[in-house]
């Protein structure tokens, strides 16, 4: 069996929709597990309801019914009749929703957060599965939430491995068509999320459990390109890669693919492939053991909005064992994901991204004992592969504030 992910661009509107079908068909798919996104940008929509359900409660009512509004045209747009159970399905799923958040009492951001965001995941695959199912692709809907299980580390939940694959194992038929979320999981009847595009990872996580031949990531792209194509021109689309050079770009940053997906493939040799769902004739990029990249040249990975913060301890004392770890358990404690490190004697260098909006509480608690300066709104480029003319395409006019470099990785932080 194969696991396919089709993420929320491929399930952006109804057409979309009625292309995944598409897309089935052309590949023969009959024994697949399908893991589905939130549909189009429907996570930060989501996303915007907590915000406002903790930040501004009189205009929640309104964020709600923009979510709701949305689905209600796809599935409008999907089934002629209208009384069809998926519109009974989504209002029950919008009645539970309202009843959670009528009845919290928890001030848990995190907690409240993935009770809420998972709706996203929860919609769009009732929704495709109900859409596939009537016009004649019979597939089975599993909740993610049941089988993928982790720990309450909320927004970012590390997954229990062993739980996890006896009741993948003994849930999922392999050879038949079944439908999940990806980004949920559970924890003892609680909703917790892998953190954001995690849903790479759960097809990542089911194709481990079950052996799976293949895993195939369906994008709107052609495949893995040297660059994202919104910020790079005359992008070049690598037919090969291996497990190693993928983990290393997804983890400096390239959004393409979530940097947890790739281990456990690679613990059981299992291909990722990275295919264009508009374009089914191309076979896009492999990726698997064997040679870094084919073809083999330089691969920019930018990461925007950094923040780049100087520490050093205020009795000038070197920047050391102990003083380090007491940073790093503050970064952990705020969920601040490094994305670089540099250290002299005096002083130690961190570049941030600030996904959770915790920087300030941070930087707050760490002056107290720490001398800490900062620059926001850097950019990161990490160049694999790099060469003098790839470094010159960044670094050209720009304001350099750190660079640093391994035989095959050069990063640079600029303005
Ligand atoms: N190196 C890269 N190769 C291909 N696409 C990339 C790369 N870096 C960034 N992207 C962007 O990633 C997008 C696909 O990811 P995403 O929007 O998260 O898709 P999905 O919603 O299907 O998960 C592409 O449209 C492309 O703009
Ligand atoms: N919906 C989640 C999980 C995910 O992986 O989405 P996508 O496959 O669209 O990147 C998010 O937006 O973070």
């Amino acid at each position: 069996m194969k696991v396919f992910k089709f993420g929320g661009a491929s399930v952006k509107d109804a057409d979309s929709v009625k292309n995944v079908a598409n897309v089935l068909k052309h590949e023969n798919a009959t024994d697949v597990l399908i893991v589905i996104s939130a549909m189009g940008k429907m996570t930060n929509a989501f996303e915007k309801v907590v915000l406002t359900f903790f930040n501004d409660p009189p205009k929640l009512a309104q964020e709600i019914a923009f979510v709701k509004a949305f689905h209600q045209t796809i599935i409008s747009n999907l089934f002629e009749n209208e009384s069809h159970p998926i519109f009974e399905v989504l209002e029950a799923e919008f009645k539970t929703l309202n009843n959670f958040l009528d009845e919290n009492t928890s001030k848990d951001y995190s907690y409240v957060y993935d009770q809420v965001v998972s709706y996203g995941e929860v919609l769009s695959t009732k929704i495709v599965s109900a859409y596939l199912n009537e016009i004649g692709i019979k597939n089975n809907w599993l909740d993610a939430r049941l089988l993928v299980r982790t720990d309450t580390y909320y927004r970012s939940a590390k997954v229990n491995w062993e739980e996890t694959e006896s009741a993948i194992i003994t849930s999922v038929s392999t050879n038949s068509i079944s439908i999940t979320q990806g980004f949920i999981a559970g924890n003892n009847g609680t909703t917790t999320t892998l953190g954001r595009e995690g849903s790479d990872f759960t097809a990542a996580i089911f194709a481990y459990c079950l052996n799976a031949k293949s895993v195939t990531i369906w994008k709107d792209v052609e495949g893995i390109l040297n660059a994202h194509p919104k910020y790079f021109s005359n992008t070049v689309l690598l037919n090969q890669v291996s497990y190693k050079e993928a983990t290393e770009m997804a983890f400096y940053g390239a959004s393409v693919i979530h940097p947890k997906t790739l281990k456990p493939l690679e613990n059981k040799l299992i291909p990722l492939v990275v295919r264009s769902f508009d374009n089914l004739n191309s076979n896009g990029t492999t990726v698997q053991k064997g040679e870094d990249i084919v073809p083999k040249t330089p691969c920019f990975i930018q990461k925007k909005q950094q923040i780049l913060v100087s520490i050093s301890a205020k009795d000038f004392s070197f920047m050391v064992e102990h003083n380090i770890r007491d940073i790093f358990q503050q970064l952990h404690g705020h969920k601040l994901k490094v994305s670089l490190i540099q250290n002299s004697a005096l002083s130690f260098s961190v570049c941030l991204e600030d996904k959770y909006d915790t920087f300030k509480q941070f930087y707050e608690e760490l002056k107290n004992e720490f001398k800490i300066s900062y620059n926001s709104d850097v950019t990161l480029y990490t160049i694999r592969h790099f060469d003098d003319a790839s470094i010159h395409r960044i670094v050209n006019g720009k304001k350099v504030y750190l660079k640093q470099s391994s035989r095959e990785t050069i990063q640079i932080i600029t303005e």
